[in-house]
């Protein structure tokens, strides 16, 4: 088999725009369809390493499909990928997670049967099936407290689950899942993390803490893409900041420019915020106002 993870002729980072980006990722041509709908067509998309960025758009606009793409989840029709340079197309979910890029899921898939220190010890892998890891932790825990165990308490510790730590994962809240989810991602030690929704589910008393801890992870020189419909965490600790609507990127830019351009505004922050978005022809009318918009911009960018 091919070696996919060699590192690639292709861009690791722009030279084309601001002629200082340090991209972690970078994603070119990348398009999927279901039968006769593409959910995903982006032309490119680079993501600014140690930063925060945000990944927003109206509900069926792509992306968690773009998500499971670049996280080797789901296969592209066309499209190329790099993390670090080193192409990842072709590359399976468990070997992305060990190149260092972990992803968390819109409903967490932590396993309820095993306890929360099972889980940590577990790290990012979401392959195989519980029966499977239940027998696996049973062989793995006849030795000593190792360096892995060491590892889940301190990270149980500093998202303050470690008080829980022999609690069946399934009797945890929603808000605590999120936690344990990111936490348990971060056992393989990650420099990309990508957050799908990490504030759905979650109570507000929680919600500082989870916001607190992204931007923890950014301290420690880590990088995160996450995906959300919060808009004040979006608007909280990102510092760049995508927009998808019907498969495409529109617009992007800081958290200001991106909530103060008048057809985010109205497309999908103020006016249509009620509408059912996951009517199809709502959704494409919407990506053609925002296309429209950022065609406008470049226009006048260019004049
Ligand atoms: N496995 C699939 N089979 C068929 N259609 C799919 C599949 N996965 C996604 N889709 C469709 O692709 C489009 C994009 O869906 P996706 O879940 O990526 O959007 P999203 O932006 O993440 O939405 P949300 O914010 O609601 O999570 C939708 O129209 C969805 O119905």
């Amino acid at each position: 088999m091919p070696d996919n993870t060699t590192q690639a002729p292709g861009p690791a980072a722009s030279d084309s725009t601001s002629g200082e980006t340090d991209a972690i990722l970078v994603a070119e041509n990348i398009t999927r369809t279901f039968g006769g709908l593409t959910a995903v067509d982006v032309d490119r998309v680079e993501v600014p390493r140690h930063k925060i960025t945000a990944l927003i758009g109206p509900n069926g606009a792509g992306k968690t499909t773009f998500f499971n793409l670049l996280t080797g989840f789901d296969q592209p029709d066309s499209g190329d990928w790099w993390f670090n340079g080193r192409s990842l197309k072709g590359v399976g979910a468990h070997k992305v997670a060990r190149m260092g890029m972990v992803r968390t899921f819109q409903l967490t898939k932590v396993l309820s049967k095993l306890t929360v220190l099972e889980n940590m010890r577990l790290g990012a892998t979401d392959q195989v099936g519980e029966r499977f890891w239940a027998a696996a932790i049973r062989a793995i825990w006849r030795g000593q407290e190792d360096a892995v165990t060491v590892r889940a308490r301190e990270l149980l510790a500093r998202f303050k689950l470690d008080h829980m730590e022999d609690e069946f994962a399934g009797a945890l809240s929603g808000g605590q899942r999120k936690l344990l989810e990111m936490s348990r991602a971060l056992m393989v030690g990650p420099e990309l993390v990508m957050l799908d929704e990490p504030m759905a589910g979650v109570n507000p008393a929680l919600k500082q803490s989870l916001l607190d801890h992204v931007k923890q992870l950014r301290e420690e020189g880590m990088t995160v893409l996450f995906v959300e419909h919060d808009m004040d965490m979006v608007r909280n600790i990102s510092d760049h900041v995508i927009v998808m609507a019907a498969g495409k990127v529109v617009t992007e830019g800081t958290p200001d420019e991106v909530m103060s351009d008048q057809r985010v505004i109205d497309a999908y922050l103020g006016a249509h915020h009620e509408t059912d978005l996951t009517e199809d022809h709502e959704v494409e009318r919407m990506a053609e106002e925002l296309a429209a918009g950022s065609t406008r911009k470049a226009e006048e960018d260019d004049a």
